[in-house]
C-alpha cells in the first residue's frame, strides 16, 4: 500500500480537472493514504509550493471549471536540473506517488519524473485538444465542444441575417478534432484541418456553389492548427465574393461548468489512478477506449501515429455542401 500521494495540474486547464482531483482526493483519502496537492503544476513543484490536502479541499468543486489547484507552463522542466530539485521537494515529504493531469507536455514531464526519480507516477488525460494516443476522449474536450456549439449556434443567426461566410477558428493544437467534430455536431459549413490538405480554391468553390443553391451563410470552422483565420479570411476574399468575416473562439473554449460527460471520464479517471498507485504500479496513463477505461504505459500517449478518423473526415465533407 502507498503511503503519500500528490496531484497536480499541468498545461492548460481543461474543463473536468476539478472532478478528477475531487475523485482521486476523495479515494485517496478513504484509503488513509496521506494527500498532498501542489499549487501550478510543475513550477510549483519547483518552488515547493505543496500543501496537505483534506476534504474540505475537495468539496463543491465536482461542477467547477478551471482548476482548483492552478496550473502553468514551466518550461524549465525539460531541464534534468530542475527535475532533481523538484522531486527532492516530493522525497522530502515522504511523498511516494503523483497523479498528473493534463496533456502529452505534462505526460512527459511525469514519465521523466519516474525514470529519472522513480517517483511513482500516473497519468490523466485532461486537456481540451484531444491529442493523447490511447484515450478516446480527453477530460475537457467535451465541455470544449459544447461551448463551440454554443457559439456556433450564435454565429449563424448573425450569419444567416447578413448573408456571410463566418470562419470560426478553434483551438486544438495540431490536432482538428475540435474542429472537425463540432462541424459534425454543429452542422458547419466548411472545414480546415491541420490532418488534411485544406486547398483554399476548393472551399471558395463550395462557397459559390452554396450560394447557387440558394444558401444564405457559411459557417467554416478552421482549426488553429491550420492558421489564423483572420489571414486565412484575407486569402478567400481574393477568390469568393461574399461577405466574409473571420471569428476566434480563443480562451472562452477553455472555460465553463464540466459537462456530464467529462465529469463521469474524470471521476472514472480520478479513482482509478489512486488505485493503481495503491497496486503499487506506476509510469502509466489512464484511457478511455471503446467505454472502458485502460492503462498504458505513460509514453504511449506521444508514441505511435495519431490518426482522426477519416471516415468522419469524409462524413463532415458530405454534409458540409
Ligand atoms: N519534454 C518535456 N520534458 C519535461 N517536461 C515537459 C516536457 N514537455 C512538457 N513538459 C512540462 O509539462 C508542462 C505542460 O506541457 P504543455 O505546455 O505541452 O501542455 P500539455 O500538458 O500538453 O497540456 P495542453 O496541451 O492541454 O496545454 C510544460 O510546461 C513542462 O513543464
Ligand atoms: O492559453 P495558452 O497558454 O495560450 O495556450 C493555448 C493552447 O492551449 C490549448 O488551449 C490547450 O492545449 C491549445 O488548444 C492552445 O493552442
Ligand atoms: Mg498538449
Amino acid at each position: 500500500m502507498i503511503k503519500s500521494i500528490a496531484i497536480l495540474t499541468s498545461g492548460g486547464d481543461a474543463p473536468g480537472m476539478n472532478p478528477a482531483i475531487r475523485a482521486a482526493g476523495k479515494v485517496a483519502l478513504s484509503k488513509g493514504i496521506d494527500l498532498y496537492g501542489i499549487k501550478r503544476g510543475y513550477l510549483g513543484m519547483l518552488n515547493d509550493e505543496i500543501f496537505r490536502m483534506d476534504g474540505r479541499d475537495l468539496s463543491g468543486i465536482i461542477d467547477r471549471g478551471g482548476t482548483t489547484l492552478l496550473t502553468a507552463r514551466c518550461p524549465e522542466f525539460k531541464d534534468p536540473k530542475i527535475r532533481a530539485i523538484a522531486a527532492e521537494n516530493l522525497k522530502k515529504r515522504g511523498i511516494e506517488g503523483l497523479v498528473v493531469i493534463g496533456g502529452d507536455g505534462s505526460f512527459h514531464g511525469a514519465d521523466l519524473l519516474f525514470k529519472e526519480h522513480g517517483i511513482k507516477v500516473v497519468g490523466i488525460p485532461g486537456t481540451i485538444d484531444n491529442d493523447i494516443i490511447g484515450t478516446d476522449y480527453t477530460i475537457g474536450f467535451d465541455t470544449c465542444l459544447n461551448t463551440i456549439l454554443d457559439a456556433i449556434t450564435k454565429i449563424r443567426d448573425t450569419a444567416t441575417s447578413h448573408e456571410r461566410t463566418i470562419l470560426v477558428e478553434v483551438m486544438g493544437r495540431d490536432a482538428g478534432d475540435l474542429a472537425l467534430y463540432a462541424t459534425l455536431a454543429g452542422g458547419g459549413d466548411g472545414l480546415m484541418i491541420p490532418e488534411q490538405e485544406n486547398p483554399i480554391d476548393v472551399l471558395a468553390y463550395q462557397i459559390a456553389q452554396r450560394r447557387k443553391n440558394g444558401k444564405l451563410h457559411d459557417i467554416v470552422l478552421v482549426a488553429e492548427g491550420v492558421g489564423s483565420a483572420i489571414e486565412i479570411a484575407e486569402e478567400l476574399k481574393k477568390k469568393v465574393h461574399t461577405d466574409i468575416r473571420p471569428v476566434v473562439l480563443a480562451h472562452i473554449q477553455r472555460g465553463g461548468n464540466p459537462s456530464g460527460f467529462d465529469r463521469i471520464l474524470a471521476t472514472k479517471m480520478g479513482a482509478k489512478a489512486v488505485e493503481i498507485l495503491d497496486a503499487g504500479k506506476s509510469g502509466v496513463m489512464i484511457g478511455m477506449e471503446g467505454n472502458k477505461l485502460v492503462t498504458h504505459p505513460i509514453s504511449h500517449a506521444w508514441e505511435g501515429e495519431r490518426r482522426l478518423s477519416q471516415e468522419d473526415y469524409d462524413l463532415a465533407l458530405t454534409l458540409s455542401k
